[in-house]
This record gives C-alpha cells, sequence and structure tokens, in this order.
C-alpha cells in the first residue's frame, strides 16, 4: 500500500482549558482531495496549522508525505503547500516581489520564479500589476497572491484554508480549474471552506470536525446517501440551526 499523503493519530490540541482538536485521527492516500468541513470554531485553521507544522499538537502524532512531522519540521514544509488563514503577507513587498522571496526559499530560480508568477498573474487575473504594493491590495487580490505563493513551487500536497472567501465568481472558476488540473496530476489537496455547494462538487472526499472531534469522513456519495444534499447531512451531523424570531424584531 502506497504510503499515505496525510496521516494523523489521535491528535489533540488544548489552548488551556479549550480542546480545540480532540483524539483526532484521519489517513489520506496520496492524490486524494478532502474537504474539512466544520462551524466557526470545529478546529479545522488549528488541524491545519498543526499539519503544516505551525501549531505542536498537545498529543497524538503527524506524518505528511511518509515524514514525521516532529523530527523533520523543514523537510516537510519545503514539500507542501499552504494557503493559511491569516495570510501573513509581506506588505511592503509587490506581487512579483512577494513570489521571489517565497519562490527562493523554495530553491527555485529567478527566472523559473518570474516565468510561473507572470503565468499566475495572467490566470488570475491579478489587476493590481507589477508594481502595486500588497499593502494596496484587495482582500480578495491578497487571497489570490496567498494561493499563488502555496503553489509556486509545485508542491505533492497543498492545505488551504479558506481559498474561496472573498473570492468572485469568476476567479472563484479559475482556482476550481486550477486545483482539479492539480489533483488530475496526482497533487493531494485538503481544502477548508463553509461553502459547502462548492465543497459538494469538488471534493470527493469529506471530514466534518465537530468540537474537535471528526463526526463524518468518507467519499462524498456515501455522506449523501439518499440524495440527501451536503448541506443537510452537515446540519444533520452538527446539530440543528436555530430558529426563531428575534426578540426586538
Ligand atoms: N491560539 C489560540 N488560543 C486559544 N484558543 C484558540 C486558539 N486558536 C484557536 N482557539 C480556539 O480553538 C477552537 C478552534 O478554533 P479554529 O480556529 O481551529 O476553528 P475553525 O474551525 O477554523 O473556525 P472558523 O470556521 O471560524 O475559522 C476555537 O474555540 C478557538 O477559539
Amino acid at each position: 500500500m502506497a504510503v499515505p499523503a496525510l496521516e494523523l493519530r489521535e491528535v489533540t490540541k488544548r489552548f488551556g482549558d479549550k480542546v480545540a482538536v480532540d483524539g483526532l485521527s484521519l489517513s489520506l492516500e496520496p492524490g486524494a482531495f478532502l474537504g474539512l468541513l466544520g462551524r466557526n470554531g470545529a478546529g479545522k485553521s488549528t488541524t491545519l496549522k498543526m499539519v503544516t507544522g505551525l501549531l505542536r499538537p498537545t498529543h497524538g502524532s503527524i506524518r505528511v508525505l511518509g515524514l514525521d512531522i516532529e523530527k523533520e519540521p523543514l523537510e516537510v514544509k519545503r514539500q507542501i503547500g499552504v494557503m493559511p488563514e491569516d495570510m501573513a503577507l509581506l506588505d511592503m513587498l509587490t506581487g512579483p516581489q512577494y513570489l521571489r522571496f517565497v519562490g527562493r526559499m523554495y530553491g527555485l530560480t529567478d527566472d523559473v520564479i518570474d516565468a510561473r508568477a507572470k503565468e499566475l498573474f495572467v490566470k488570475l487575473d491579478l489587476v493590481p500589476g507589477p508594481r502595486a504594493l500588497l499593502a494596496d491590495y484587495s482582500f480578495g487580490m491578497k487571497k489570490k497572491i496567498a494561493l499563488c505563493a502555496a503553489i509556486l513551487h509545485g508542491p505533492r500536497l497543498v492545505f488551504l484554508d479558506e481559498p474561496f472567501e472573498g473570492i468572485d465568481p469568476v476567479t472563484s472558476r479559475t482556482i476550481k480549474d486550477i486545483l482539479m488540473a492539480m489533483r488530475e496530476r496526482g497533487t493531494t489537496l485538503v481544502l477548508t471552506s463553509h461553502i459547502l455547494e462548492v465543497v459538494e462538487r469538488l471534493c470527493p472526499l469529506i471530514a466534518i470536525l465537530h468540537d474537535g472531534r471528526l463526526h463524518g469522513f468518507g467519499p462524498v456519495e456515501q455522506l449523501r446517501a439518499g440524495g440527501a444534499s451536503l448541506e443537510s447531512v452537515f446540519v444533520d451531523l452538527v446539530g440543528g440551526a436555530r430558529t426563531g424570531e428575534l426578540s426586538w424584531l
């Protein structure tokens, strides 16, 4: 059997008394495309931070592309791509400068970086042009640059935290196409999103986190057995929405 692209065993993360992730175990085959779902505060970003080496688990073990993240954190970081939730970009740089900075960290030559950046700028319609500073980019443009930085080096495993948040519908379509093309080439992808219609169409594999625990994991068709929408499956698994009027309206 192939070495899993990602393997979590009994992973727990505590922040003081708060248990953000609680004994999470899951394994992804190479080439898998996982949609990681959960309500606000379910533990999705904490999980992504742990599997990308930004946070250490309180308990449990994580292997990424066969590497133990505790023992070989740098090698893991070299081999993966990450689009984090908080997009800590370097505001005083232009887009192409930022991508050079990121590309050099991955050992790419400037020629390769510039050629790939040019392609990405056209594809993602990054209109501010080569001279605009990241500080002046709109939220959606920052998202796009963060995506460029995550995939510039052609990683085999990519983690994307809310890639479609604040993105216009046309760019959203382009991003979906890029992700599908990466998947066809065998890249393993993990994304979080609250846009269930997008996840339903894009991700063949779904994990649903609730209070830091796995409440559902499997192929999307299996979870939706009986023809239910992913939204109803999700709401059933994590508890119903509160209905009723507000007292003053
Ligand atoms: N650094 C931290 N210190 C204390 N508590 C934290 C910290 N980071 C996360 N938490 C808590 O852990 C829980 C899980 O947070 P997390 O950001 O992983 O949720 P999420 O599923 O990504 O939510 P969202 O969909 O709103 O982004 C939350 O209750 C959050 O308040």
